[in-house]
């Protein structure tokens, strides 16, 4: 590993969404930050993604929503930092605004909770499953499709992670997915009936990954949060997030992209599907030696090349 110039300690500014989950991610970069010896404060903001709960992301502006409040936050001075699920970052940022972090990976799973059901093959005859992703939808679908379960029926499901809970809990469906890891650092994690292994739900880019976004050339700030990077976790979202880009990615595209790194190897699946036309998933994968796995160039080519698989129709 390398070593980073030790950092003098600063005074820092966290922008956070103010959810749960939200702030649960901010004060953990806090605490991450503290032990570096650095004094930090959060600045709780409400996005237009928090707002807005009555259409699907993807229909009203997709990713960015959960975004941009923070980053004018930034570019104001307001803030020093923003801490995001990667998952909800859009690929390519503003002019003037970098990546600096990306933290160690909580489970990138997507998760089935339900009260009486404990699967897809348990589900009553036409009962509804809920969750407003896309990828989680087409997903679903193909896996429905499998099973020969075409009476069962996905309905939409928006709002935080205790909304969506409290929608479950009130009988509004049978079923909910959600991402593992944000039950887990809810300590909700014995709501999980189980985590769908990546060949039945591929999860999203970044999923489970946090990412802190600060404005562009402000080194001192880079320094400080170089020991909080994790090396496996930000080549393996460099992968999936190079999928998305090479996509043109954005929540209005059910895509999924996951990276799996063992012993300098980098594993990439993606799959991609048409919710509209119902029509068949497409899946492709490849993989790459990675012997630098700062070699973040090396991990996007791969996601590169596994996205023109998928344009290719599906290959691997
Ligand atoms: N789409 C919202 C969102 N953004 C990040 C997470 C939590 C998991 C993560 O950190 O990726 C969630 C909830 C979910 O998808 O169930």
């Amino acid at each position: 590993m390398a070593s980073f110039p030790a950092s003098t300690p600063l005074s820092l500014t966290i922008a956070t969404r103010e959810s749960r989950l939200a702030l649960w991610q901010a004060e953990h970069v806090k605490a991450c930050l503290q032990a570096q010896g650095h004094s930090v404060t959060l600045l709780g903001m409400t996005t237009l993604g928090d707002q807005i709960l009555d259409r699907t992301l993807s229909k009203v502006g997709g990713k960015g929503l959960f975004v941009k409040e923070l980053e004018t936050a930034l570019e104001d001075g307001r803030a020093d930092l923003a801490v995001h699920s990667l998952k909800d970052v859009p690929m390519e940022l503003p002019p003037g605004f970098e990546l600096a972090a990306v933290m160690e990976r909580e489970d990138p799973r997507d998760a089935w909770v339900s009260p009486d059901c404990a699967g897809l093959a348990d589900l009553p005859p036409g009962a509804v499953v809920g969750t407003s992703s896309l990828r989680r939808q087409v997903l679903l679908q193909d896996a429905l499709r499998e099973l020969d379960r075409s009476d069962v029926r996905i309905e939409p499901l928006r709002g935080n992670l205790d909304t969506r809970l409290r929608k479950l809990d009130e009988g509004q469906y049978h079923a909910i997915v959600l991402a593992a890891a944000g039950l887990k650092r809810l300590g909700l994690g014995d709501r999980i009936r189980h985590v769908f292994e990546p060949e039945t739900m591929l999860p999203a880019a970044g999923q489970g990954a946090l990412g802190i976004e600060i404005r562009s050339g402000r080194p001192e700030l880079r320094a400080a949060l170089a020991p909080l990077c994790h090396a496996r976790s930000w080549a393996a979202v460099a992968a999936e997030r190079a999928v998305s880009r090479a996509m043109g990615g954005s929540c209005s595209m059910p895509l999924a992209a996951h990276a799996v790194l063992t012993d300098g190897n980098v594993f990439l699946r993606a799959a991609w599907g048409d919710v509209e036309l119902g029509g068949p998933l497409v899946r492709a994968q490849d993989s790459l030696v990675l012997s630098d796995l700062a070699d973040l160039a090396a991990a996007e080519a791969l996601g590169t090349r596994v996205a023109a698989a998928l344009r290719a129709g599906g290959a691997g």
